[in-house]
């Protein structure tokens, strides 16, 4: 296939001095707080008879600062509220602290029990609560840290009870040796973010918690993502109690209680939920405050309560949040281009070995809803390489025989059969046995730029796991370049290239609809079924989208058309099947089904339709 050779239609906008400056600060902003903080030890012992305070200060702030990262891994990014980070970290101090005190061994073993705690708590406490939604997710979580608390109180064996254990320590580190480790797991946990955030993995996560529909629906599973996510972040959130204890000297179960949490909380919304910087940036102004007005020390809890509130009317999106929102931290908007190219090989797989057993097929499908058939005992056949129209009036069913074929509806009876193959029983099982589905209702990620909602669509096809994205492992950075040439040839095909740095929720409706479909193919499926997806859609967005279903026909594969555009359905389909009613009313091609007395009766309370028809 030819590579895209776009010409932009009109020229990018330039940027005045100023606004580069000001698109620089936020870096420049970093590299001289980088260099504060390891010079840090020095500027203390320079100033101040009292150096190990303030090393402590900014010690403790970044051991906050990994826990507010921890949760936002779980609440900003995966969507899980979650109430049990303090005791998570109450978890991870008392691994260091019985490792390092009842065992005697290393400090470094005790950080490793912690991390694998968090993990094993989190991953447990997400596996009984799979079916919980947000809030009640969030009422779990507040139940487990009660546990946790509870339980450090009464099992004086291990954890010594209410008074907790004394004597923790790094041994071998000096104060400042340790300072310095606090700044390496923070920046380590930074780059661990930074790294799934920016993967396959992470744009998984995202998609699941902006829809998890959508997300089975391009062969993301749900629950594994989900369960990845709150697994790290439960690592992450002993890792930092770990070194909570060693910093303290002592582990009590006082650590474990919400309202020392209210910190974290403030930190995030200050700082940006969903962003990369807002954590660590939030606990470092939080950190600043409470130092400063250290002399109020009982108005702290009112302070923090008032800030919260405070951020969440004035920058509900925190500051970094706030950044990334405006003019100069938002992508430019980008330009319209002709459409070019072709599609990846990539996304087209080898045609079925035996064109003639159908792509996809439902026999019988029967779905009602209390007394409402809406599919009454169809049958439905999708040939290979052929473009499949599913017509019929409002209300007819069409949308519920899609869900039954791809099995976000269970049918009452009937079968589905992939290339001749019972179908799996789950939305996400179906997409990778190579059927997707863009729904009647847009779904985009809108807070993720065009690009990444291509590349989320790859995640079914990528090889890749949680370890080989998160160092960025050869076989990583080679699929991740090779996807991203990949959906710059898709976006090229769209039409969307000028647009791909743009963030989704900005694009025209037509743009959306056009970006859903080429994210569907970015899947690589074997059948691609449609519903409704000329509607909004410009005459020059129609004609990409009827080049898409005839490149994807003459390589073999199958497309599903739910349409009311019958202009367009009679332009571009093959073969039509006809619902009424809930059952088949005609089917065969454009001129038969256009001549059908059966279709012409049932459009007749549409004479819009009949006039397309006739
Ligand atoms: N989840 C549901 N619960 C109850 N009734 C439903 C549900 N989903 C669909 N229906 C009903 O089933 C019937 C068929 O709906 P469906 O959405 O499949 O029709 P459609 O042909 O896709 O319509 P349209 O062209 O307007 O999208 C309708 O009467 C609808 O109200």
């Amino acid at each position: 296939m030819s590579a895209p050779t776009n010409a932009p239609v009109k020229a990018p906008a330039r940027s005045s001095p100023l606004d580069v400056l000001l698109r620089w600060l936020p870096a420049a902003l970093t590299a001289v707080a980088a260099v504060v903080l390891l010079a840090w030890p020095a500027i203390t012992d320079f100033y101040s008879y009292n150096a190990s305070y303030y090393n402590g200060l900014v010690a403790s702030a970044a051991i906050s600062a990994i826990l507010t990262i921890s949760l936002n891994l779980s609440m900003g990014y995966g969507g899980l509220l979650s109430m049990m980070h303090t005791g998570m970290q109450l978890l991870g101090g008392y691994a260091v602290a019985y490792v390092t005190v009842e065992s005697g061994l290393p400090w470094l073993a005790g950080v490793a029990l912690a991390m694998v705690l968090g993990a094993v708590f989190s991953g447990l406490v997400l596996v009984i609560s799979l079916r919980a939604t947000y809030l009640y997710f969030g009422m779990i979580t507040l139940a487990a840290n009660l546990i946790v608390v509870e339980g450090g109180k009464s099992w004086e064996a291990v954890t010594g009870g209410v008074n907790g254990i004394v004597g923790v320590a790094p041994g071998g580190l000096t104060k400042i040796q340790f300072y310095y480790v606090t700044l390496v797991a923070l920046v380590l946990v930074y780059v661990v973010q930074r790294n799934l955030i920016h993967s396959g993995v992470g744009r998984a996560v995202m998609a699941v918690k902006e829809s998890p529909d959508t997300a089975a629906a391009m062969g993301i599973r749900p629950t594994r993502t989900k369960t990845l996510v709150f697994t790290l972040s439960g690592a992450i959130a002993g890792l930092s109690g770990g070194l909570y204890a060693l910093q303290l000297g002592f582990i009590n179960p006082d650590v474990g209680i919400l309202d020392n949490g209210l910190v974290f909380f403030v930190g995030l919304f200050l700082g940006g939920i969903g962003t990369l910087a807002g954590p660590v940036l939030g606990v470092a102004l939080i950190a600043t405050v409470v130092e400063l007005i250290k002399d109020y020390a009982r108005y702290t809890t009112l302070f923090l309560g008032c800030t919260l509130l405070l951020a969440m009317m004035l920058v509900p999106k925190g500051v970094v949040g706030t950044w990334r929102a405006s003019r100069l931290g938002r992508p430019a908007d980008g330009e319209d281009h002709e459409p070019s190219g072709g599609l990846p090989e990539s996304v087209l797989p080898a045609a079925a070995a035996d064109p003639d057993v159908p792509a996809l097929e439902g026999r019988g499908l029967v779905k009602h809803f209390g007394g409402v058939k809406a599919v009454d005992g169809i049958d439905i056949s999708v040939a290979a390489g052929s473009v499949h129209g599913v017509i019929g009036p409002n209300g007819s069913g069409k949308s519920t025989t899609v869900a039954c074929l791809t099995r976000f509806h269970k049918v009452d009876s009937g079968d589905v059969l992939i290339c001749g193959e019972p179908a799996p029983d789950r939305p996400f099982a179906v997409a990778e046995r190579g059927v997707t589905r863009v729904f009647q209702v847009p779904h985009l990620f809108e807070q993720q730029s065009v690009l990444d909602n291509v590349l989320a669509g790859m995640r079914g096809r990528e090889k890749y796991g949680l370890p080989s994205a998160l160092l960025r492992l050869p076989a990583y950075r080679r699929r991740e370049a090779a996807s991203r040439a990949e959906a710059a040839q898709l976006l090229a095909f769209a039409g969307l290239s000028g647009r791909s740095a743009q963030l989704a929720g900005s694009l025209s409706h037509g743009q959306k609809r056009l970006l859903e479909v080429v994210r569907a193919v970015a899947s690589g499926p074997r059948v691609l079924i449609l519903d409704e997806p000329a509607t909004g859609l410009v005459p020059a967005e129609i004609d990409a989208l009827a080049r898409l279903c005839r490149a994807f026909r003459d390589h073999g594969l199958a497309v599903v058309l739910i349409e009311h555009n019958m202009d367009f359905v009679m332009r571009v389909c093959d073969r039509i099947t006809v619902i009424d009613s809930g059952k088949v009313i005609a089917c065969g091609g454009p001129e038969e089904v256009r001549a059908d007395p059966a279709v012409l009766e049932a459009y007749l309370g549409r004479p819009d339709l009949v006039e397309d028809l006739t």
